[in-house]
């Protein structure tokens, strides 16, 4: 499989190079140049599968030539038999129509380890083929950090440096990301927001000073091999509610617009998807730009939904790409007016296109606590403030009656213990596998919300590629 990049001008590459690129020199992201369709024969074929094979099944037409069948299916079966549930994406069903996908099964607790617990390990294979040393910048509001820390940690010719926004990640997912204990692993603690973090990173990738001396990688989902990971468990929870001769629809607790992109990279390879709903909270770009076409960005709010607190979504520009008919030059412009003056509008093509499959609500804080307590007393289910947003937006959502609707619960309510507690009364806890948390010891610097300030920090620690 070939990639291209958004913005027409980064060379093609393959996937085990866009793996190891991460963001496109040219600032785009790599994307399929075509999408793969499995016929609908295909995809009933695909029923019963355990959860790793339906993986190598779905992703192997992205991979190409860059590993075998087999050896997709070995990195797999190594990847999800970390997952604390023997489905490792279960679907719980709420009442006759509303399903949880619970994502959260993984060892650091969200829906990240289902990609990154895959992607440390194909790090791995692809540096032992190129001899190099990795060294992967990351931006997180929470969930990201962890999981990726989780899954590199330890691992030979390969570092980590997270940067998160200091005091606005909750102290469950900071402890987890600060108290791993490894000498490849870097916590940047910094002053601003997730979206500072996240263009900062975005910034190394073109500071030739930078990459002229590190192997610069990303695990973001601005690198495709995470969202290609994430499409899987569509595929997943459709199968088993009847596709492909059935519709599902979607409701998709939304930030970096990562997740909510894999659900549109499955519907374009031949899954039924009836809708995708674009959940957000109070900063809710993503919900005014699906609704209104107005993608502009407004001052970050902290809510108690942490992870979701971005207003720029890297992974809309896949989507304003692919909706605006793949002209990389039109997109580069869009994306520079973005840049300068922090606000665009979507052309009639992008809306159009966008609006026959996705659909989006903003969820208030209230919203969300009635989501929770909803759960709670018709389900028995105490969820995250995340998974509730979402829940919110599926119930609101004026889908036809025989369709089932599936929210995607993103992350473990004990992540996030005293939203919880403050909504249903209940104080969820920790797993025992990480129940000593609190007892660790934390590792993090803290640095101004400063680009010189961080890239020289790291430089001075981090391993020069050759
Ligand atoms: C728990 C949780 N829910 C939802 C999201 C939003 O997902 P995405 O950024 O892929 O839109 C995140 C962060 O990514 C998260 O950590
Ligand atoms: N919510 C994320 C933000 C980063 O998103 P990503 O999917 O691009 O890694 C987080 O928890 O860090």
């Amino acid at each position: 499989m070939d990639y291209i990049s958004t913005r027409g001008i980064a060379p093609s590459l393959d996937f085990e190079g866009v793996t190891l690129a991460g963001l496109a020199r040219d600032g785009g992201l790599y994307l399929p140049r075509v999408w793969p369709r499995f016929t609908a024969d295909e995809i009933a074929a695909m029923r019963g599968l355990p959860y790793p094979a339906l993986a190598a099944r779905v992703m192997q037409p992205f991979v190409g030539d860059s590993l075998t069948p087999e050896r997709l299916q070995a990195l797999c079966e190594q990847a999800y038999g970390r997952f604390a549930h023997a489905a490792v994406t279960p679907l719980i069903q709420l009442d006759e129509r509303h399903w949880l996908l619970e994502l959260f099964h993984g060892p650091t607790l969200a829906f990240k380890d289902v990609a990154l617990q895959l992607l440390g390990l194909l790090f791995e294979e692809f540096l032992g083929r190129v001899q190099g040393h990795l060294t992967i910048v990351g931006a997180t509001s929470g969930d990201t950090g962890s999981a990726a820390i989780g899954a590199v940690a330890g691992r030979d010719g390969v570092e980590i440096f997270m940067i998160h926004p200091a005091g606005r990640v909750s102290e469950v997912q900071r402890r987890q990301m600060t108290s791993v204990r490894a000498p490849n692993v870097h916590n940047i603690a910094i002053d601003g927001s997730f979206d500072d973090a996240q263009a900062m990173v975005k910034r190394m990738f073109g500071d030739q000073e930078m990459t002229d001396r590190f192997r610069i990688s990303a695990v973001n989902s601005i690198n495709w091999a995470r969202l290609m990971a994430q499409v899987v468990y569509y595929f997943a929870a459709a199968l088993q509610l009847g596709a492909p001769d059935r519709r599902v629809a979607f409701s998709v607790p939304t930030g970096n617009f990562g997740d909510v992109f894999a659900g549109y990279v499955a519907a374009q390879m031949g899954l039924p998807v009836e809708r995708l709903i674009v959940a957000t909270n109070v900063n809710d770009i993503l919900h005014r730009a699906v609704a209104e076409g107005d993608y502009s960005a407004g001052t970050v709010t902290a809510t108690a939904a942490p992870s979701m607190d971005i207003q720029v979504s890297s992974n809309f520009e896949r989507l304003l790409f692919d909706a605006g008919g793949r002209d990389g030059a039109a997109l580069a412009e869009q994306m520079r007016g973005f840049e300068s003056t922090g606000a665009m509008r979507l052309t009639e093509a992008q809306r159009s296109a966008i609006a026959t499959l996705f659909g989006s609500a903003r969820a208030e804080p209230a919203d969300m606590t009635a989501a929770m307590r909803w759960a709670r007393e018709a389900a028995g289910q105490a969820i995250d403030p995340h998974t509730a947003i979402g829940l919110h937006a599926a119930r609101a959502a004026d889908i036809a009656p025989h369709v089932p609707v599936v929210t995607l619960a993103t992350a473990h309510p004990a992540k996030f213990p005293d939203a919880v507690e403050r909504a249903i009364g209940v104080r969820p806890p920790l797993p025992t596998r990480i129940g000593d948390l609190f007892a660790r010891e934390e590792h993090y610097v803290e640095l101004p919300g400063d680009y010189a300030a961080v890239s020289a920090w790291i430089a001075e620690r981090a391993t020069p590629s050759a």
